[in-house]
């Protein structure tokens, strides 16, 4: 292998750049565009890219529902941008934060001729880069912008890679807990450059048993703070308790903070919340599916440390089929209820009525 970066780091790349308001290219069999993210789009890129060609706002269909907006191709809609629209106008597009202050926003014009496959590409990488799902998209005629400008150019078709990136297991140590003294803590981190993860391993368990296992998402508000809002505190410490008073178990602390969107996505999705929305609603409204995480991780981890059935500490049946589908053996679901709030009654309530869990 020479220098040059592979695909892999290109994206990873892309997803950094798009962050911090840089454009990208993105590259398909009928022609390239150039793409910037809603998130992080400023008055003198936003003139730029206008300058280039026709400007469409790729939006995702829940997003564009919001906005009674016609999405012609179904998951992902073309909004226009007028001549004169400005870097607000765009905000006000891709982010409900200012909804319920201007509703009417419209009218929405949106594309249907040619196809959406760039920008349904744009989404992805924003999505990826934890930033709202939104981008800005211009079709390019000259080919070699990217390379004139230094701009990071990759093949829509390679954005959403089939195969999970491998995760490597770098490092294990002891770190004695409250809950269990004989733990160790293992980091594993992906080779495609996104959030490490990690296990934390209790005891020694038996690898041809069914181990007691927890596959715990990052909450920062819940797990750090203290949070009322969720569950998820509660449950980490009574999932480490239950492993410690049977001696073994398996802790998985995968970094999908927000349910896959990023803490920045889920205070705008609170922040909604606070507008009287509930948990799956907000998601709908920021224009994310209800779930976006990706349990191929977890399972990925399991097979990593030996594991192939579990006994998953789990209310949310959906997981149990999720986890099962990548190829883990779920021989049994352990209840894990603790950490009813008055603040939580009614999000784990929505969660019972819309997402299946068990209360
Ligand atoms: N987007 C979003 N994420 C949330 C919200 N509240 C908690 N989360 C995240 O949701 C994840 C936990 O998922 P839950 O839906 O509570 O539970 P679960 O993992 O599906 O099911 P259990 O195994 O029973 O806990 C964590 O990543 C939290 O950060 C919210 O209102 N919006
Ligand atoms: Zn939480």
């Amino acid at each position: 292998m020479g220098l040059a970066p592979d695909i892999t780091e290109l994206l990873a790349r892309a997803r950094g750049d798009l962050r911090m308001g840089v454009p990208v290219v993105l590259t398909g069999t009928e022609g390239a565009a150039v793409v910037l993210a809603a998130e992080t789009l400023t008055a003198d890129r936003l003139a730029a890219a206008k300058a280039l060609g026709a400007a469409a706002l790729a939006i995702t269909g829940r997003r564009a529902e919001t906005l009674k907006a016609r999405a012609y191709d179904g998951d992902v809609a073309r909004v226009r941008v007028p001549a004169d629209a400005d870097a607000a106008w765009v905000a006000g597009v891709a982010d409900p934060a200012g909804d319920l202050r201007t509703p009417m926003k419209g009218p929405l014009v949106t594309d249907r001729d040619g196809t959406a496959d760039l920008h349904r590409a744009a989404i992805a990488l924003c999505k990826a880069a934890r930033l709202l799902p939104a981008a800005v998209v211009v079709p390019l005629a000259d080919t070699d912008l990217a390379l004139r400008e230094g701009l990071t150019a990759v093949p829509a078709a390679d954005v959403s890679p089939e195969g999970l990136s491998p995760l490597h297991r770098l490092v294990a140590a002891r770190v004695p807990l409250e809950a269990a003294e004989r733990s160790r803590l293992h980091i594993f981190r992906p080779d495609d450059g996104a959030e490490e993860h990690y296990a934390i391993e209790i005891g020694d368990a038996d690898r041809n048993k069914p181990v007691l296992c927890r596959l715990h998402s990052a909450c920062f508000t819940g797990d750090l703070l203290g949070s009322l809002k969720c569950d998820c505190g509660p449950q980490l410490q009574g999932a480490l308790a239950q492993m410690g008073s049977e001696g073994e178990g398996i802790l998985l602390y995968l970094n999908q903070e927000g349910r896959g969107i990023g803490l920045a996505n889920k205070m705008r999705a609170y922040s909604l919340q606070d507008q009287g929305f509930d948990t799956v609603e907000a998601n709908h409204r920021l224009g994310f599916e209800d779930d976006e995480r990706d349990f191929r991780i977890g399972a990925a981890l399991l097979r990593e440390m030996g594991f192939a059935k579990v006994r998953l500490m789990t209310n949310n049946p959906a997981k149990v089929e999720r986890l099962e589908s990548c190829g883990i053996e779920v021989v049994e679901r352990v209840p894990l209820k603790v950490g009813e709030t008055r603040f939580n009654h009614h999000y784990l309530q929505t969660k019972a009525r819309k997402s299946g869990h068990l209360l």
